[in-house]
């Protein structure tokens, strides 16, 4: 049985819900899982920071009142967003990074998984930036310092496709893929479908917890083109930034264009794809799409996300799930936690067995 100390940088949607998560599962999770989180620091631009080396109660950091500084109520507590301070002091096992994702540099995320690995801490994140635009760099200091570095949230939330792709489906000579990837803008599609304007729809993912804090990066195919990015380099071995991708997202699609494809039993979805060819030369776009309705991806709504992976030896293989939401992001956070725990153990009994 083990307790890991957890600091939670960023303390929005995402991370809200894990702490309730922790609340009502951390029994369950020490019968079932082997585990308990203790949460030993927190921090976040508006409500400030806390260190707390004993740790706080889950039920007492939830009922904070979100006003600015509003972490300073607690024992431990200050106004101040103190990330570096908190990654670096609060004694944590595990950096939970899930601050926004800033599509063109990363930052401050790199700079906090970095500054994690130094103090000798795991990480573990939804957030895309560091994931899309520092994942070499990042893996190799997690190796070097010996900690765990994983982020299965950043491309479908809660719904397993990275480590899905990379470990199940090893050897089955994965050669491309094609999905949707973005919750917020297939939501906003489905809603002016439905006859919403555009604004009223994007409004009603942010309330919902879908968007990003600059719905700009959904609708433009931003936050997907991260993700095709982080897709094509876990998984079809490239090395893409993401200027190397072509993007277009949904802002030109109107009323009419909609309506007309609806008529023709039709629908228009913003797609991310990437394709790998003979000589292993990997081409990938983000680009809106009428499908017909025999088309796999076609009848994917809401938020949910689907991908298709095109594969030598299987053939097609779709996954489908969740790709955006509080407690179905804070999944992935925990599923990270779970993968750090299954190589901690295996470590351990392999130390034993030597
Ligand atoms: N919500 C979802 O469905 C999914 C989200 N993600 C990713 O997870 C991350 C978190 O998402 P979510 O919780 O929804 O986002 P939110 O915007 O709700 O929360 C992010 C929080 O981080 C705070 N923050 C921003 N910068 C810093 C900083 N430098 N130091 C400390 N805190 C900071 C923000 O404060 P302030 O509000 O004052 O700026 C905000 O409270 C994002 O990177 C997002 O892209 C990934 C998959 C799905
Ligand atoms: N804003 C993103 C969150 C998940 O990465 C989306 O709507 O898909």
């Amino acid at each position: 049985m083990a307790v890991y100390n957890v600091s939670l940088i960023g303390f929005g949607g995402v991370n809200r819900a894990l702490v309730s998560l922790i609340r009502n599962y951390n029994d369950e999770w020490m019968k079932k899982l082997g585990f308990r989180l203790n949460i030993v620091g927190v921090s976040d631009l508006h409500l400030g920071s806390l260190i707390s080396p004993n740790g706080v109660d889950a039920e007492e950091l939830l009922k904070i009142k979100m006003e600015k500084g509003g972490l300073a109520s607690l024992d431990g507590g200050c106004p101040d967003p103190r990330s570096m301070e908190v990654i670096r002091q609060a004694p944590a096992d595990i950096i939970v990074e899930a601050t926004f994702t800033d599509p063109k540099t990363a930052e401050p995320a790199i700079s906090y998984c970095r500054t994690a690995f130094e103090a000798g801490r795991s990480v573990v994140t939804t957030n895309k930036g560091p994931v899309a635009l520092a994942a070499r760099e990042l893996i190799k200091l997690a190796q070097q310092k010996n900690v765990g570095f994983e982020y299965e949230g950043a491309v479908m939330s809660g719904t397993p496709v990275i480590r899905l792709a990379k470990k199940s489906m090893a050897g089955a000579d994965i050669t491309g893929f094609q999905g949707i990837l973005n919750g917020t803008s297939n939501y906003v599609v489905g809603r002016m479908e439905m006859g919403l304007s555009f604004n009223e729809a994007v409004a009603e993912a942010q309330e919902k917890g879908f968007a990003e804090a600059n719905p700009a990066a959904d609708v433009e195919g931003l936050d997907i083109r991260l993700k095709v990015v982080i897709l094509a380099n876990e998984i079809l071995g490239a090395n893409l930034k993401p200027d190397d991708v072509s993007c277009s997202g949904i802002l030109g699609l109107t009323p009419a264009d909609l309506e007309d494809a609806v008529s023709h039993g039709e629908r228009w979805k913003l797609i991310g794809s990437a394709e790998k060819d003979e000589d292993g030369f990997v081409s990938a776009q983000v680009k809106a799409s009428r499908l017909p309705s025999s088309h796999p991806l076609a009848s994917i709504s809401g938020a949910t996300n689907a991908v298709t992976f095109s594969t030598e030896l299987l053939g097609d293989v779709t996954v489908t799930g969740p790709g955006a939401g509080r407690i179905e992001t804070a999944y992935a956070l925990l599923s990270d936690i779970i993968t750090l725990h299954h190589d901690r153990c295996s470590f351990t009994e392999k130390g034993d067995a030597e």
